[in-house]
């Protein structure tokens, strides 16, 4: 198959070298990184260990049977135009957050959602580290069988890839908002590692998050208990006690976070009072705001 990885920074490296182990991969990301592949081929360090080529450019190729989308989700509508261009017959997300699917499919034509629980950071250009195996899971943006999630997932086993096709990812990606919601704006504004949030106050901050998450979930129409997204959320600060949240990272650099398609699409979608998801989403807001030029 001939994949296509739409933003090739920690994850989109990460996966896409994975795919290289058995199929015809074109990274497409920005220099340095981007010139160092070319150059010298891709490492992927860490949980796994091998060096691997692909093509890798700074524009879309010409076409593509299967696209990954791993920009961050900001930079999604941006993503979408340009993938337009060449027109994968399959295009799935793997980014975190609410809405990339929507953005995408005003691009695209077939759209997946997916979630990836495989842990990644790009070392340095040339380099990407993989700090956690996981899964990837795939599916219909709006639940249901799907025979592009079937070839999608196929395409992933065949390099070796943990990967299910889950005709409820509805749900799972409202669970995994929860999670994100909680852990992601709570650990960057109280610049701790995931593990702080499994007792005391800032437990009870992110918990609260979750069970708000929940309950627009369930307005939605999606049966995400809150209990079940608490739990969600538990499990991965114990599985991550030792990880600096995506968000934490973001703030600490000073660069723009996620919030928007986090707690923010929270808040668009509740029908409901979410005061804890308010309050994160301002609170991070404003430290964006306050980022050095
Ligand atoms: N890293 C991880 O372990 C995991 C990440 N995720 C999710 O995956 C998504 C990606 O995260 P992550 O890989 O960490 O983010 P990164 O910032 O490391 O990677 C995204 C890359 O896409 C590049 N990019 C953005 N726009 C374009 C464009 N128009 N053309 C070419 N390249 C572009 C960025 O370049 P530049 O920065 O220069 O704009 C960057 O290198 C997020 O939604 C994240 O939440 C999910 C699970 C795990
Ligand atoms: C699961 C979690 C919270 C791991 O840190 C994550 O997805 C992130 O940091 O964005």
């Amino acid at each position: 198959m001939e994949i296509l990885i739409f933003g090739a920074g920690s994850l989109g490296s990460l996966v896409g070298g994975l795919c290289a182990r058995e199929h015809s991969v074109t990274l497409v990301g920005r220099d340095p990184h981007i010139a160092a592949v070319r150059e010298s081929g891709l490492a992927v360090e860490g949980a796994v260990d091998f060096a691997t080529h692909t093509e890798a450019r700074t524009t879309v190729p010409e076409r593509a049977d299967l696209a990954f989308v791993t920009v961050k989700s900001f930079d999604t509508p941006a993503a979408g135009r340009a993938l337009a261009d060449c027109d994968p017959e399959i295009t799935c997300s793997l980014q975190n957050g609410l809405g990339n699917e929507e953005l995408l499919a005003a691009q695209l034509d077939t759209v997946l959602a997916g979630i990836c629980t495989y842990g990644a950071r790009l070392a340095s250009p040339g380099r990407v580290e993989c700090t956690g195996i996981g899964e990837i899971a795939l599916g219909a943006p709006d639940g249901g069988s799907s025979a592009a999630a079937e070839r999608a997932v196929e395409a992933l086993q065949s390099a070796d890839i943990d990967a299910v096709h889950d005709d409820g990812m509805p749900k799972r990606l409202w669970r995994k908002l929860a999670v994100n919601a909680g852990i992601n704006p709570t650990t960057a504004l109280a610049g701790v590692e995931n593990g702080a949030l499994a007792d005391g106050p800032l437990h009870d901050v992110a918990s609260e998050a979750a069970r708000e998450v929940a309950r627009v979930a369930r307005e939605q129409g999606i049966e995400l208990a809150e209990g079940e997204a608490v739990a969600a959320l538990e499990s991965v600060v114990e599985a991550t006690a030792r990880n600096t949240s995506s968000m934490a990272q973001d703030v600490e650099a000073g660069t723009k976070t996620e919030i928007d398609a986090i707690n923010g699409a929270v808040v668009d979608r509740a029908e409901s009072r979410v005061p804890v998801n308010r309050t994160l989403a301002a609170l991070v807001r404003a430290r964006e705001r306050g980022y050095p030029d």
